[in-house]
């Protein structure tokens, strides 16, 4: 089939089965194709290829409501609503997004990225529609991994006791983006190897059926039997106990199995969860073979070899900093590491395979792992919390509540600090600086560098109380990290450029630009020093104050949001202090940053040399204007 010719999802209405097989071949080797040039979440998608056709078929879209759960596996959606030919920009700078998109199709109805949401959307929207007297069908497809965050059982536990209409798709494919964990996981494979419950279940209705004369009696105490057999068997008997009506296991690769169970759902009175049993990966071997969640999601590859292409020669920030830790963790048993989902993005496996008794991973659980983490410390412990600064925003009550506010020693790596590029608005990394500065007592700090870096890990394991050290997606600069290294001085920060005209502050990955744009200014004739602000919290005062005495102007440069970051914090430092140091601050002003290359992101937000050197000169020319003037 011409997949280019879709404009929507109506042409599936009439296909048949065998129809449906050729186009479900037809729509992965367009994916692995299309995404062995752009990347992407290839094997999520691969998973789901007959479940979204088949979910387009008997249902009505837009009318007719999906929400996909994280949203990765949303690319056959993509392709079946008339967008395939964006595909080429995928994830990129001003292109198709990886997720569902409102602004891109009225399909898309619901946007994610985060895990564990689309139940309670869903519930919104059904509820909406009740009270609104609709009748469409509200559609949420929930993955296992997904389900076992923390919000889709807060819905879970609202949508069977109100018993709207709902069917819930549970997409069971036996992983997260490693291989799922947890008691929902094992629950799960129970309910997808047991067939006998239904088997028997259908037998009983069949036969009562087949018996339309038969007294009430008799069929009161057949059903009896039917409801006594669900406490003889496992299947579906969480989701029965909470008023939702389990259908599976289904195969999710089959279109006939798939029909039946959707057909089901919709003619069920109340909430219906389709317990669909799908192969990640499925279709191309080195995604459907891997145990380890590296084809979850990938740059560009070789279809024919699966090698992932465009390898670093350095380590990741993730690797350098799980492996330090590891090393402590050998020497200390107090030292346990733990992770929500996310033990490959934060390479931990290391740390796995080697102190297994000293890992948790929690599943997709930020709150529970954050609090976890808190109930480790408070008992002599020395936990370290490897966590994505956009996923640490789920526990930040736990953050704010159990641990910074009990003061436990508890260190938070956070990964994926600034922008991360190709996932776009809902996985920068840029609201954590603002949502722990006004936490009283944690320690938040940047490294300038690897060397940097293990000086923080060392003084944050000596520490009382907590800290956290923010890291970018991306990878150290590859230096020798033998000799001595001082101990670093908490909230200390360092004169990286001399300079007495004006001052540039910044810390982490924008330190660079600071110096290179102060190397520039000496050139034009403004000596700018340049100072490592490697403590975001707590301030260097003393250096605050001999900058507040000078008067020199400041520029301030964070690949972080305005409000609530460093520069704000030195800003309201030099004003509560009646310093007139006039302050440029330069950072992320008040939006969502989209998908794209971090460094035309970067280039569009102003967080770069050019603009570091022309905002100083103005601000300098300003000072000299003023001064005259006066
Ligand atoms: C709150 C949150 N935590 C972690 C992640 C990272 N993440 C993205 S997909 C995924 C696994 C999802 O597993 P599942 O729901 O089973 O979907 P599958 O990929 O298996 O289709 C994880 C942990 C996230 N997106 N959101
Ligand atoms: C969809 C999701 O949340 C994860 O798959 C995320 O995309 C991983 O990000 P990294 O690629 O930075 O590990
Ligand atoms: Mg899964």
């Amino acid at each position: 089939m011409n997949l280019y010719s879709i404009e929507n999802p109506s042409f599936l209405k009439g296909k048949s089965d065998e129809e449906l097989k050729g186009l479900a071949q037809d729509i992965r080797e367009f994916l692995i194709q299309s995404c062995s040039e752009t990347g992407g979440h290839i094997g999520a998608n691969l998973g789901v290829v007959e479940l979204s056709i088949a979910l387009h078929k008997y249902f009505d879209s837009p009318a007719d409501k999906f929400l996909f759960d994280v949203g990765h596996q949303a690319y056959i959606h993509k392709i079946l609503t008339g967008r395939i030919s964006e595909f080429d920009t995928l994830r990129q700078y001003k292109g198709l997004c990886g997720f569902p998109k409102m602004r891109e199709s009225e399909h898309d109805v619901w946007e994610a990225g985060h895990s564990s949401t689309s139940l309670s959307a869903a519930m919104g929207m059904a509820k909406a529609r009740d009270i609104q007297g609709g009748t469409h069908h509200i559609v949420p497809v929930i993955g296992d991994g997904a389900l076992t965050g923390g919000m889709a059982l807060e819905a879970l536990n609202h949508i069977g006791s109100d018993r709207t209409n709902m069917t819930i798709i549970l997409n069971d494919n036996e992983m997260s983006i490693a291989p799922n964990v947890g008691a929902m996981h094992n629950m799960l494979g129970r309910m997808r190897t047991n067939t006998q419950y239904n088997r028997v279940k259908h037998d009983i209705e069949d036969f009562i059926n087949r018996l339309p004369q038969v007294g009430s009696k008799l069929r009161d105490m057949a059903d009896r039997i039917k409801d006594s057999m669900k406490y003889l068997v496992v299947n579906g008997i969480f989701f029965e106990e909470l008023g939702i009506k389990y259908i599976g296991p289904v195969d999710g690769h089959d279109f006939e199995d798939l029909a039946q169970a959707i057909k089901s759902s919709k003619d069920y009175n109340g909430p219906v969860v389709v317990h669909v049993i799908t192969k990640k990966g499925k279709g191309y071997h080195p995604a459907e073979a891997d145990k380890l969640g590296k084809w979850h999601g990938l740059g560009p590859y070789k279809i024919d070899t699966g090698e992932v292409l465009g390898s670093k020669t350095t380590p990741s920030w993730s690797e350098f900093m799980s492996n330090t830790i590891l090393e402590y963790a050998k020497e200390d048993r107090r030292i346990v590491a733990l992770t929500p989902a996310m033990p490959v993005g934060s390479k931990l496996t290391k740390f796995q395979n080697e102190l297994p008794d000293q890992f948790f991973d929690v599943g997709i659980a930020e709150q529970h792992a954050v609090t976890m983490a808190g109930g480790l410390a408070a008992s002599g412990m020395r936990p370290y919390l490897a966590i994505y600064s956009t996923f640490l925003q789920r526990g930040y009550d736990q953050l704010l509540h159990d641990v910074d506010r009990q003061n436990l020693n508890v260190l938070i790596g956070i990964d994926r600090s600034g922008l991360v590029g190709a996932d776009g608005e809902t996985h920068q990394g840029v609201f954590d600086i603002s949502f722990i500065s006004p936490l009283p007592n944690i320690v938040l700090m940047m490294p300038k560098d690897e060397i940097e870096a293990s000086r923080m890990i060392d003084l944050s394991l000596r520490h009382e109380g907590p800290a956290a050290i923010r890291y970018p997606r991306g990878n150290v600069k590859g230096l020798d990290m033998g000799g001595q290294r001082e101990p670093l001085k908490l909230g200390e920060w360092e004169e990286v450029v001399a300079g007495d005209d004006m001052a540039i502050i910044s810390f982490g990955p924008t330190l660079d630009l600071a110096i290179d744009a102060s190397a520039a200014l000496k050139e034009a004739g403004i000596d700018a020093k340049v100072i490592n602000a490697r403590f975001i919290k707590p301030l260097d005062e003393k250096m605050l104050l001999a900058l507040g005495a000078s008067s020199m102007p400041l520029v301030t440069v964070e690949e972080s949001m305005l409000a609530g970051g460093l520069g704000s914090m030195i800003a309201s430092f030099m004003a509560d202090h009646h310093f007139t140091n006039p302050v440029k601050r330069i950072g992320i002003d008040n939006e969502y940053v989209e998908h794209g290359d971090v460094n035309k992101l970067l280039e569009d937000l102003g967080i770069s040399t050019a603009n570091i050197i022309l905002q100083s000169k103005t601000l300098m020319e300003q000072t000299d204007e003023k001064e005259v003037k006066n």
